[in-house]
C-alpha cells in the first residue's frame, strides 16, 4: 500500500519543493497552516507529517502539541523542517514529540534518507499492530484487542447513556467436531464460524473477537435488548445455513453454535467483567436448554 505524507508548511515553495523530492516515495498531501494540517490530518490518516516550526498563525510546536493530545493522530510521526540548527532547537523539536527533523536550506538526498527510514519504521510498527490484535487462526481481533474495545464503548455508552449489547458465542460440541474429524478441519471450522461472525457484523462500530478456543465475543454498540435478542437469532441461523456436516454433534447434522446476549445502558457501577459474566451466564442458559439457540441475560448489568 502507498504511504501518504503530509506537508505542513505555509510558505508554498517549500511545500513544491518537499513535494518534488518525495513524490516518487509517496502520495503527497499538504496545507498552508497548523488548522488546515489538522483538518487533513484527522480525515486522511498519513503515514508521515512534515511540519514547518516557524509558521505565522499556528507554529509548528503548537500544531505537533495537537497531534500528540489526539488519540487517533499520536502515532503519526511529525518530522519538523525548521531554520534553525541550533541544538537547543534541535532539542526543542524532538521534546515536542517529534520523531526526527530536516534543516532548511533543503537538501535532496537528506529529505529523502530520512523520510524513507521513518517511512519503513512505522511499515514495521503498523505489522506488529496488527499482529498484536489479530487472532492469528481467524483473522479476527483477539482478546486483547477487544478488552480494550470494551473499556472504551463501556465508558462512551456510560456517557452517552445509550444500550452496550454483548453476545458470547460458543461452538456446539466442538470437542466432538475434533475428535470425530481431527485437529486440522477442526482449525477450518472456526475459520467458518468466524468468517460468517464477521460476515453478521454490519453496523458501525460492531467488534468480532476470537474470546479463545471455540468461543468468541461480539460487541454491539448502540443496540437495545430487543435488538440484541434479533442478532442472536440471526448469527445462530446464519452459522445453520452454512450446513457444515458435523456427524459428532449430538444436536444437528451440522455445525451449530449456543450464544449468550445481555445489552445494557452502563451504570456507574458496571464494569467489562460484570457484563461479561451476564452474558457468560446466558451462553450457560442456551447451552443448558439444549444449544443451538441463544439466551438473553436475566440480570441488568
Ligand atoms: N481445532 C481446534 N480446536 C480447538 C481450538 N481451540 C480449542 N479447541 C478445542 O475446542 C474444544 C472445546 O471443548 P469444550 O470446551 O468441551 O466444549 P464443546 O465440546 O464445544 O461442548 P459445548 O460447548 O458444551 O457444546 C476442545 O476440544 C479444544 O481442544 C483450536 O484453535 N482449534
Amino acid at each position: 500500500m502507498e504511504s501518504t505524507i503530509l506537508i505542513i508548511d505555509d510558505n508554498p515553495e517549500i511545500i513544491r519543493l518537499l513535494s518534488a523530492m518525495l513524490r516518487d516515495q509517496a502520495r503527497i498531501l499538504f496545507a498552508t497552516s497548523g488548522l488546515a494540517g489538522l483538518e487533513i490530518a484527522r480525515a486522511q490518516r498519513p503515514q508521515l507529517i512534515l511540519l514547518d516550526v516557524e509558521m505565522k498563525s499556528m507554529d509548528g510546536f503548537a500544531v505537533c502539541a495537537h497531534i500528540m493530545a489526539d488519540p487517533d493522530l499520536r502515532h503519526c510521526p511529525v518530522i519538523f523542517v525548521t531554520a534553525s540548527a541550533a541544538s537547543d532547537s534541535e532539542i526543542a523539536c524532538l521534546d515536542a514529540g517529534a520523531v526526527d527533523f530536516i534543516t532548511k536550506p533543503l537538501n535532496g538526498a537528506v529529505v529523502q534518507a530520512r523520510v524513507r527510514t521513518h517511512l519503513r519504521l512505522q511499515a514495521a510498527l503498523a505489522s506488529l499492530e496488527t499482529l498484536a490484535s489479530k487472532d492469528g487462526l481467524t483473522g479476527l481481533y483477539n482478546r486483547r484487542a477487544f478488552d480494550e474495545q470494551f473499556a472504551v464503548e463501556l465508558a462512551r455508552h456510560r456517557r452517552q447513556q445509550s444500550p452496550l449489547g454483548l453476545a458470547l458465542v460458543d461452538v456446539d460440541h466442538f470437542k466432538l467436531y475434533n475428535d470425530h474429524y481431527g485437529h486440522q478441519l477442526g482449525d477450518e471450522c472456526l475459520r467458518r464460524v468466524a468468517q460468517a461472525l464477521a460476515d453478521c457484523a454490519r453496523r458501525p462500530g460492531e467488534l468480532v473477537a476470537r474470546y479463545g478456543g471455540e468461543e468468541f465475543v461480539v460487541l454491539l454498540p448502540n443496540t437495545t435488548a430487543e435488538e440484541v435478542q434479533r442478532y442472536g437469532e440471526w448469527i445462530c441461523q446464519h452459522v445453520r445455513d452454512l450446513q457444515l456436516p458435523h456427524g459428532a454433534s449430538l444436536v444437528a447434522h451440522h455445525v451449530t453454535i449456543s450464544a449468550g446476549l445481555a445489552a445494557a445502558i452502563p451504570r456507574l457501577e458496571t464494569t467489562p467483567g460484570q457484563m461479561l459474566a451476564a452474558t457468560d451466564a446466558a451462553l450457560y442458559e442456551a447451552k443448558r436448554a439444549g444449544r443451538n439457540r441463544s439466551a438473553m441475560a436475566a440480570s441488568s448489568c
